[in-house]
């Protein structure tokens, strides 16, 4: 098990803006480290640059302390698993496993065990001998998975593995993922738009947007304590509700919200909060409940409700903000145009970055 750091990584292309700006981040030994933002946020691109696929504008990557930036992709010890699988579709499924095994020499019947041990390790023990048409494509991303793991890599790197399989499989298929990198214990480092995906698979996200990195945290960090507005809103539902600085009381700063209402919100360590200063508040719509009107910091008219089974999500116009509130579902709860007043629950106000 190795870290990995990205020391002050940057990409450009010819003059445009850097695609990728100024990231700097060590994954620990044996992290199951997640790359996650929208399309085109340069998530790939640092990937690649890890992989050694793309080489960086400026800074450094490091394997354990090992300067690799100048070390070609196929002497970094990295295993790669794609989301087009990349599988050799006229060789069977023990010959695609084998493949990086014959490439670096390893003995017949070495190969043999590690080739069944990897598949074994990923539920496909009875299938070395299929073609690879005719896997389902869970099947044949697990023989991919089997494939980069057989190498015994130092770094895992997977890209939207998940993105060509049906919701139920994805599903499965990140319980499998993050058990067979657990087992073998390898530093892994996964990209993905799936804010989902990430939260239930990583022990930390790194959150993108537009080349720019907003935050590392722990799925409950990233969640509980956004970095920014941006990531409030990337990482489930928020609401982000502007505000005023107008004092602290203790660690938590009183934000005058719009409506005249005032809160105590958390904040980052690093974001000085004084007062007089213009600030967002995020708030998630599980930690709003509903008040008699004037009895909370927003009143407002209820606009639509949504019923997923296990909740309900309301959809409130206070004034020109749009709130989103959810609750459990119970008998008494406000319709479409009744006005109600909104709370929100101590403790759970966060002041983000605009
Ligand atoms: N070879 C290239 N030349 C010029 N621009 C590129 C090149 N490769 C990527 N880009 C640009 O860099 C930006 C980041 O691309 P990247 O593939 O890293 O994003 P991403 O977050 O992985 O998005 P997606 O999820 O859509 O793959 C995009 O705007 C893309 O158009």
């Amino acid at each position: 098990m190795i870290p990995v750091r990205l020391d002050r990584i940057s990409k450009s292309y010819g003059s445009a803006a850097p695609v990728v700006h100024d990231v700097d981040v060590t994954i620990s030994a044996g992290e199951f480290f997640t790359l996650l933002g929208p399309s085109g946020c340069g998530k790939s691109t640092t990937l690649r640059m890890i992989a050694g696929f793309v080489s960086p504008t400026s800074g450094r990557i490091l394997f354990d302390g090992r300067d690799m930036t100048a070390v070609p992709p196929n002497k970094r010890g990295t295993g790669m698993v794609f989301q087009n699988y990349a599988l050799f579709p006229h060789y069977d499924v023990a010959q695609n496993v084998a493949y990086g095994l014959v490439s670096r020499k390893v003995a017949k019947e070495e190969r043999r065990r590690r080739v069944a041990s990897a598949l074994e390790s990923v539920g496909l023990g009875g299938y070395a001998e299929r073609r690879i048409d005719q896997l389902s494509g869970g099947q044949q991303q697990r023989v991919a998975l089997a494939r980069a793991l057989v190498i015994e890599p130092a770094v895992l790197l997977l890209d939207e593995p998940l993105s060509n399989l049906d919701a139920k499989l994805r599903e499965e298929m990140r319980t499998e993922i993050r058990r067979a990198q657990k087992n073998a214990g390898i530093t892994s480092v996964y990209v993905t738009h799936d804010q989902g995906e990430a939260m239930a698979m990583s022990d930390r996200i790194a959150v993108f947007d537009a080349g720019k990195l907003h935050q590392i945290g722990t799925p409950r960090q990233v969640y509980h304590q956004p970095a920014s507005a941006f990531v409030a809103r990337f990482i489930g539902r928020s609401n982000v509700l502007p505000g005023e600085v107008v004092g602290r009381e203790g660690e938590r700063a009183a934000v005058k919200l719009d409506s005249g209402a005032t809160v105590l919100a958390g904040h980052p360590e690093d974001l000085g909060v004084d007062t007089g200063e213009s600030v967002a508040v995020s708030v998630r719509p599980e930690h709003l409940t509903f008040a008699e009107p004037g009895d909370g910091i927003f009143d407002a008219v209820v606009r639509g409700i949504e019923f997923t089974g296990s909740s309900c999500q309301f959809d409130l116009l206070a004034g020109e903000l749009e709130l989103a509130v959810t609750v459990a579902d119970r008998a008494d709860l406000p319709r479409p145009g009744d006005r109600v007043g909104v709370r929100v629950e101590p403790g759970r106000a966060w002041v983000v970055r605009p």
